[in-house]
């Protein structure tokens, strides 16, 4: 075992004994005696299957089925989740085949952050996240239920699910995925169209042709941002069965993997005599393991909220620290847009999760001591699933890359670290993903002009007051200001000034997409200009120093000026109001800081005394 994730990992440990401790007592609290339909009345159960046929209320009322929670973001507006719509049917089936029933307990929102990329509705994206946890915990809390069945790809519906499993960690929990649409035009030249647009050298016809000839059909984008992160993660933490996160939709390779996940679930209840519910396989070495496979190829920044919110979840406090410290013991073993030209289906051609595994397992940058879905240890995430006369099996997977300019090595790997830097200094602490980052674009030192909404930095663009040398500071977007957004729309403009050969650069308390990657962003700054962080300070043409090599994010200005400054008051009125933002006050004002998840959910009720 690598000496650095060891060390992480035993921090990790220690640092979380008590509230680890704690989360444990809690779902062994909650496993009580039996099925827990058990401990309901006469009436609730009647309730409960009410709606059932005659064989599955006599399942059910017999206890010693397992009845299993289907819990699903279908909606017709994520093209990665528009593949759930038949899902319920075909796990109905698969599970009552084996003699147990499924029930649908509920299902849980889903926003695309693509459709609101850019909108009033990217205000209400992270903010989902706790709501999708919530909504899962009122579906689970029939309690009528032996396992559960996550279905949820994108970007905080995954970590939504998680956090609310894992609110009922005495459950078995399987996570179903659906997989990645088939590759549309390149992302490389979606980008190009779109900057093409943004400096009025391509009309709006030619922009919506190229977009829509890129996300073109049911499945998830094929870029690698969070929704790709998230399957990565997840199957890397044991959670869904081997080598199903990236098959495609609408295959009967697809159907078999999200039949045998259902049949999985049955079989690890606490009826029989494999019980294994997520509050025990979510552990630290998982979480690690989860951690290293996102940054040994380049996953999404916005998990360094997520993977926060989600370890918290089962008891563990892990911090920005963690995620540097084994971004710099895992190599680069991936080029998958943003952080190169190629897509999650020439991922999977080039060896796929098999190999990742594989890859990881052999430098020892995974614990292999785990408690998986499918049983201890990772070896069997080595192998890919295949159908072989119509059955399902597993078969040895590749042993070493099928494209080396997509999938490289350990021993010769693309970077020597996973790209992924914590940058410290007066402004306050950030992340900057270095990996999509060409050479040269990670030191800049520039004078600041400072927007309070992206959509003014459009403005000041297109009248090209951006022309030169300079550090973009974009505030008043974090948690407890407007919901920290997501600012991707701010690539296209900024990634012309710096293909005219300006260094720029981007400062923010908001986020970036996962999608995002060219521009040099210090993003996620915490704490956020709204709660007293130095960003509300800063005034055009101070000049900010942004160095990810040596992991500084400075304000040059003497402390004397500081001291005179006052902070800037927020204008953002215009974004409390309006596509139902007035309704998440309350949940705003609860939110954590970035680096602990921006999370709303875990603050502790003070018992009246
Ligand atoms: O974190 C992410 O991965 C993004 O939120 C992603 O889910 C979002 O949809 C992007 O906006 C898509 O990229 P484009 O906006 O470039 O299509
Ligand atoms: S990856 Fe992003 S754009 Fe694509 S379906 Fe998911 S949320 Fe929407």
């Amino acid at each position: 075992m690598h000496s650095t994730i060891q060390e992480v990992t035993e921090r990790i440990i220690e640092r979380s004994k008590a509230t680890r401790a704690a989360y444990l007592a809690k779902i062994d609290k909650a496993r009580g005696q039996g099925p827990h339909r058990g401990v309901l009345s006469c009436g609730n159960l009647a309730h409960g299957f009410a709606a059932c046929n005659q064989d599955d209320k006599a399942s059910l009322r017999s206890m010693t089925k397992a009845n299993v929670a289907i819990i699903s973001s279908y909606n017709d507006m994520l093209s990665a989740h528009q593949p759930y719509e038949s899902y319920p049917q075909l796990i109905k089936q698969a599970v009552h085949q084996v003699g147990s029933v499924a029930q649908f307990a509920g299902g849980v929102p889903a926003m695309c952050d693509g459709v609101t990329q850019g909108n009033p509705g990217m205000d209400l994206s992270l903010m989902s996240r706790d709501v999708i946890a919530q909504s899962t915990a009122v579906a689970l809390s029939h309690n009528m239920f032996d396992a559960a069945l996550m279905l949820g790809i994108c970007d905080k519906i995954v970590p939504g699910l998680l956090i609310g499993s894992l609110a009922f960690g005495h459950l078995p929990t399987v996570f179903v995925p659906a997989g990645p649409m088939p590759s549309g035009i390149p992302n490389k030249e979606k980008a190009r169209v779109r900057q093409a647009y943004a400096e009025g050298k391509a009309t709006r016809e030619e922009l919506l042709e190229a977009e829509s000839k890129s996300y073109h059909s049911a499945g998830t984008c094929t870029f690698y941002g969070t929704a790709n992160s998230n399957q990565l993660v997840v199957e890397v933490m044991g959670l869904h069965l081997p080598g199903s996160s990236f098959v495609n939709p609408g295959t009967p390779l697809r159907d078999a993997l999200t039949r045998a996940a259902a049949v999985q679930a049955t079989r690890l209840t606490d009826l029989g005599d494999n019980y294994m519910p997520i509050g025990h396989i979510v552990d630290a070495k998982s979480i690690v393991n989860g951690l290293v496979a996102l940054l040994a190829t380049g996953g999404s920044t916005n998990h360094t909220m997520h993977l926060v919110a989600v370890a918290r979840a089962a008891g563990y406090l892990i911090n920005w620290d963690d995620f540097s410290d084994i971004s710099n013991a895992v190599p680069l073993l991936t080029r998958i847009y943003p952080n190169g030209s190629a897509d999650i289906n020439h991922f999977v051609a080039a060896g796929g999760m098999a190999l990742l595994f594989r890859e990881l397992l052999d430098a020892g940058l995974l614990h292999n001591d785990v408690n998986t879905i499918c049983g201890k240890g990772l070896e069997q995430y080595t192998k890919e699933p295949v159908l072989e006369n119509g059955e399902l099996v597993w078969k040895d997977g590749p042993k070493t890359s099928l494209d080396t300019s997509v999938f490289s090595s350990v021993k010769a790997p693309f970077k020597p670290d996973g790209g992924l830097a914590v940058l410290n200094g007066n402004l306050g602490r950030g992340v900057i993903k270095t990996s999509a980052l060409r050479d040269g674009k990670t030191h800049i030192k520039a004078p600041a002009v400072v927007f309070e909404d992206q959509f003014d930095l459009d403005r000041a663009f297109k009248a090209g007051e951006l022309d030169r040398d300079c550090i973009v500071v974009v505030r008043f977007q974090g948690p407890k200001a407007i919901g920290m957004p997501e600012l991707h729309r701010l690539t296209p403009p900024l990634g012309v000034l710096q293909d005219r050969g300006y260094q720029v650069a981007l400062v923010t308390d908001g986020r970036m997409s996962g999608a995002s990657g060219k521009v040099p962003a210090a993003i996620h700054v915490t704490p956020e200009a709204y709660d007293g962080g130095l960003l509300a300070k800063v005034q055009n043409g101070d000049i900010i120093e942004l160095n990810a090599e040596n992991g500084e994010l400075t304000l040059l200005v003497d402390e004397d000026e500081l001291a005179r400054r006052e902070n800037k008051l927020a204008d953002i009125n215009n974004h409390l109001q309006g596509m139902g933002r007035e309704m998440f006050a309350g949940m705003r004002a609860t939110l954590t800081g970035a680096e602990e998840g921006a999370c709303s959910l875990f603050a502790t009720q003070v018992q009246n005394v």
